[in-house]
């Protein structure tokens, strides 16, 4: 890591507020994460304004300190996020309107409930962004219908939702009562995406307990149907989305994506404590960009190293679930929105071969 928080906080000080005193002294700065890899250092935070007009006056001053951190040397890649204090809203009546406060348990409710209609629910997770979690539940999805289950895959990534890209879904879903969302459906899965109900390039503007508004109402008020699996696309790390989500509702369990680094396997071993916390089963680790095979000479290398997970499972004596290569065809793949797991060819089998191994396990 190259940059400090000490660093970021410095540069976030000489942004000035339109009443004169910088973002800093304001106190707005919140939850700020920096995380490290081979491209540099990623910083997240969040900037939460006093009422959600002041934040949606703000737009200009997230803009300017994602710059200033931009600038900083050693700085890849910037996430701010505006959110806004407000009043609370009132439980009420299911509305569409994505983000309101999470409904409290109905008196006489306690753990984890199920979802109606939804026979599991698998939650894909990774301790660190950018191991291919998104791609991993994106192709497990697809496998799974392939091999004739009834799936549903929900995009919980609220900082970065990936899913519509991934599975080629656009459009707003429709909502013909204006209680219930109905999903859109591609590649034999049933798709919801956070990603799918807010604006293009729209900021996002809600605070913690909305983020579990949003997912409770994502599970809840859409029209899933009759599914065997729901694969939920989390955010990465351990956060809000990842207790609310072991707390509020009754998974099957976690599936945990790493890459084979050992910085990586450093932040999945951070899920997988904060899920024997939660008492959230962990049914098993994905090795992902695993060895990479040169698509003209057929030679195998280990960019990231490789076996790092399968060895970490042992040692925690947990499954070892399987192993995807890295793999151009991946990306590009994912980047035109059929997953290399809707075609043919080894990388395709490989995630057959995951798919079968959870329903053989009556995990999907
Ligand atoms: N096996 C693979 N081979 C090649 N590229 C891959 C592979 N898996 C994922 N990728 C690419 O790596 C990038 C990051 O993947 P992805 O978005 O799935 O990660 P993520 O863990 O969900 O990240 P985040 O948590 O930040 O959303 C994407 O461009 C994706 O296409």
């Amino acid at each position: 890591m190259t940059v400090t928080k000490d660093t970021v906080l410095a540069a976030l000080a000489r942004i000035r507020m339109p009443s004169g005193r910088d973002l800093v002294a304001e106190d707005l700065v919140r939850a700020l994460l920096i995380e490290s890899d081979s491209r540099g250092d990623q910083v997240r935070f969040v900037l939460e304004a006093p009422t959600p007009e002041a934040a949606r006056g703000m737009e200009s001053v997230r803009a300017a300190a994602e710059a200033a951190v931009r600038a900083l040397p050693g700085v890849a890649q910037v996430s701010v996020v505006l959110t806004a204090h407000g009043p609370a809203a009132k439980p009420a009546a299911p509305s569409l309107k994505i983000g309101g406060h999470p409904t409290p348990q109905a008196p006489g409710q306690t753990g984890p409930q199920r979802v109606a209609g939804i026979d599991r629910i698998l939650a894909i997770a990774s301790g660190k962004g950018g191991v291919g979690k998104s791609t991993v539940s994106s192709n497990l999805a697809v496998a799974l219908a392939r091999a004739g289950r009834r799936v549903g895959l929900l995009d919980a990534d609220i900082y970065g939702p990936s899913q519509p890209r991934m599975m080629g879904v656009s459009g707003r879903p429709e909502s013909p009562d204006g209680k219930t969302m109905i999903p859109l459906h591609a590649h034999g899965v049933t798709v919801m995406s956070i990603g799918l109900l807010l604006k293009e390039d729209e900021a996002v503007v809600w605070r913690g307990p909305m983020l579990m508004g949003a997912l409770q109402q994502l599970l809840g008020q859409v029209a899933w149907g009759e599914l065997d699996v729901l694969i939920v696309d989390l955010p990465p790390g351990t956060g809000d989305v990842q207790l609310t989500l072991c707390q509020r509702t009754h998974l099957t369990g976690a599936v945990v994506v790493s890459t084979p680094q050992d910085v990586a396997l450093l932040d999945a071993r951070r899920a997988i404590d904060m899920f024997a916390k939660l008492k959230t089963p962990v049914l098993g680790l994905i090795e992902n960009m695993s060895s990479y095979i040169c698509p003209s000479c057929g030679h195998e290398a280990h960019i990231f190293g490789h076996g790092g997970v399968r060895a970490e499972a042992t040692k925690l004596g947990l499954p070892f679930l399987g192993e995807i290569p890295l793999s151009l065809d991946v990306r590009l793949a994912g980047d035109a929105g059929t997953p290399i797991a809707a075609g043919e060819g080894p990388i395709a089998e490989a995630y057959a071969t995951l798919a079968q191994r959870l329903i053989d396990g009556g995990m999907a």
